[in-house]
């Protein structure tokens, strides 16, 4: 993390619908100028998190400070409109009978007529949309639309800016082209933002920081390549990747699995499991003997699926050598010591 003042700080967050605790405990700080993305599976509470930030939903427990200010907790309570924040939703919600133009100054009808055409003007050309600026939201592509409501949350000058989802609608060539340069408008604006996302790949692709929660509460955060290559718990290793589960025993010598020993860490108790990612595993002339279930080539990636005694479930490898095997065929396999993640068995990966 730089230095920056904090731009949010959420601290025991917690919200209830009913029986379901939606939000419990979360505590997070964002600093200024960076983007942090809420992963986690559907259900876990991102967008009431997303909501909560907003002023769209109260808090049972906890407060929310924008900038150092109190939005939300402790009594108080400002309303969206006085959040200074801006808000982009999954499906743009832009106003259809608007022109660009209009749709981008519609949250600027405080200022005098002057004031926002400068506004206006400033963030279509910052935005690259000068083309658009006088058609209406039907005569745009799914991206083009996307830049659209960029220009309009960001056309109040936000302290933070909000992303539900902001490309779950585009195709998956489309997306990663319009991802990368809005992204980096906001860098360049020096914005700060939340980005609510379900994929994996896009956390760690977007966020300087990624906040992985489950269940309402937040796993863990922190950038994502520092979750990704030493995660601190079996869930967010299993999250952001294919995983192979290995049961371990401990003895003095270290942790026994059907791969072969490895040092056993400092675990507090219970028994240990070994996670082993797909790439962490290779084919080799002597080594750990296994059968070929299964080769597929997904593109980039090899993909073998594998046997080995004393394991129930198949043993996934994936790299970018590819093997002239097939099933039934005998190999022998290495593991990359160094790539091997241990983590207590109470650490439940669901
Ligand atoms: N207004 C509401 N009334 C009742 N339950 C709600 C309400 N809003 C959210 N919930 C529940 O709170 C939990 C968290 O929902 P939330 O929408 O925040 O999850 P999410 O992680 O954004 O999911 P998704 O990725 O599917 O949008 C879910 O169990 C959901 O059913």
């Amino acid at each position: 993390m730089n230095s920056a003042k904090s731009m949010l700080v959420l601290d025991g967050v917690t919200r209830h619908f009913g029986d379901v605790a939606a939000l419990q405990d979360v505590s997070l700080e964002v600093g200024e100028g960076l983007t942090v993305c809420l992963v986690g599976h559907s259900g876990c509470g991102k967008s009431t998190l997303l909501r909560s930030i907003a002023g769209i939903e109260t808090l049972d427990h906890g407060s929310i400070l924008i900038d150092g200010v109190p939005v939300s907790g402790h009594g108080v309570f400002v309303q969206p409109e006085h959040r200074h924040v801006g808000f982009m939703f999954q499906d743009y919600a832009l106003f259809p009978h608007l022109s660009v133009r209009a749709n981008i100054g519609f949250g600027l009808s405080g200022l005098a007529r002057s004031e926002r055409d400068l506004r206006v003007a400033d963030i279509i050309e910052r935005i690259g949309i000068g083309a658009l600026a006088d058609r209406y939201p039907h005569m745009l592509s799914g991206g083009e639309q996307q830049r659209v409501a960029l220009a309009r949350a960001l056309a109040p000058r936000p302290r933070l800016l909000l992303m539900d989802e902001p490309f779950s609608n585009l195709d998956r060539g489309l997306r990663d082209k319009v991802r990368l340069e809005t992204m980096s408008i906001v860098r360049d604006l020096g914005m700060t933002a939340v980005v609510v996302t379900h994929d994996p790949e896009e956390a760690l692709a977007i966020g300087d920081m990624v906040a992985l929660m489950k269940k309402g509460r937040l796993v863990e955060a922190g950038s994502g390549e520092r979750m990704y290559d030493a995660p601190w718990t079996a869930y967010a290793a299993s999250f952001f990747s294919r995983i192979n589960t290995i049961p371990a025993t401990s003895s003095a010598e270290g942790l026994q699995t059907p791969l072969g020993r490895f040092p056993a860490p400092a675990l507090k108790e219970g028994v240990p499991k070994v996670l082993l990612r797909p790439q962490a595993i290779s084919l080799a002339a002597t080594g750990i003997s296994a059968r070929v279930i299964e080769r597929s080539v997904l593109g980039e990636l090899e993909e073998l699926s594998l046997a080995v005694e004393g394991l129930t479930a198949p043993l996934i490898m994936r790299g970018t050598a590819r093997h002239d095997v097939r099933p039934g065929d005998e190999v022998f396999l290495q593991v990359n010591a160094r790539q091997v993640m241990v983590f207590p068995d109470d650490d439940a990966q669901d």
